[in-house]
């Protein structure tokens, strides 16, 4: 049988952490989308759409392989979150998440080139965030750790302390639901053509 590549088109290295648990030796290619989080559209549409483009533009740059992409963003009272433009930018997603609860949705595509299968799942973490004062804003983006992440924060980091409830997965909430994930490389390995 033919040795399967897989894929990761991702330059987070959350991700690269987390798809390392399930498992699998994988490539890292970077994936060149600029990510264009517009708001006339679903959020959890948005979320695969933006996965697929980031898996689909580095199929272009490779033979036969397994590609698997990822996006995360928050919505928030119908607001949709990527990562910020800026400290301002920052500052102002800080301060409409403070005291609030949201969904992070992580949209995840995996094309199987041989097999020219595209696979598309989403995974959504409720997250309540506590009210958070202008200073500790002000703190938390002096960090750094707001800037690469959808939100301005993360879970996972200094981030926690705001946190009051998460409620589903917190892989998902990290950037990888790797319940999804492994679910969807099961379904492609049992594919008796792949
Ligand atoms: C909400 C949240 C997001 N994030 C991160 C996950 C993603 O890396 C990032 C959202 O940006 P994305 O555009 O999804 O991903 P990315 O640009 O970091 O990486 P790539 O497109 O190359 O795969 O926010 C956390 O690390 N912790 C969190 O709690």
């Amino acid at each position: 049988m033919q040795k399967r590549r897989f894929v990761l088109a991702s330059n987070s290295s959350r991700r690269i952490a987390l798809l390392k648990l399930l498992g699998y030796k994988f490539d890292i290619i970077p994936h060149e989308i600029e990510e264009d989080v517009c708001c006339d559209i679903l959020p959890s549409d948005l979320v695969q759409n933006l996965a697929f483009l980031k898996a689909n533009d580095v199929a272009k740059r490779v033979d036969d392989a397994i590609i698997i992409a990822a996006d995360t963003i928050i919505s928030c009272k119908g607001a949709i979150l990527g990562k910020p433009k800026d400290v301002y930018d920052a500052k102002r997603m800080l301060s409409m998440l403070s005291g609030t609860e949201h969904d992070v949705l992580s949209g995840i595509c995996i094309i199987n080139m041989p097999l020219k299968k595209k696979l598309l799942r989403i995974g959504r973490t409720y997250i309540k965030i506590r009210h958070i004062t202008e200073e500790e804003i002000d703190a938390y983006i002096q960090t750094g750790e707001p800037l690469d992440k959808a939100g301005a924060y993360a879970i996972q980091g200094k981030g926690k302390k705001f946190i009051e409830k998460i409620d589903g997965s917190y892989t998902n909430a990290v950037g990888l639901p790797l319940e999804i994930v492994r679910e969807m490389l099961n379904n492609i390995l049992n594919d008796t053509n792949a």
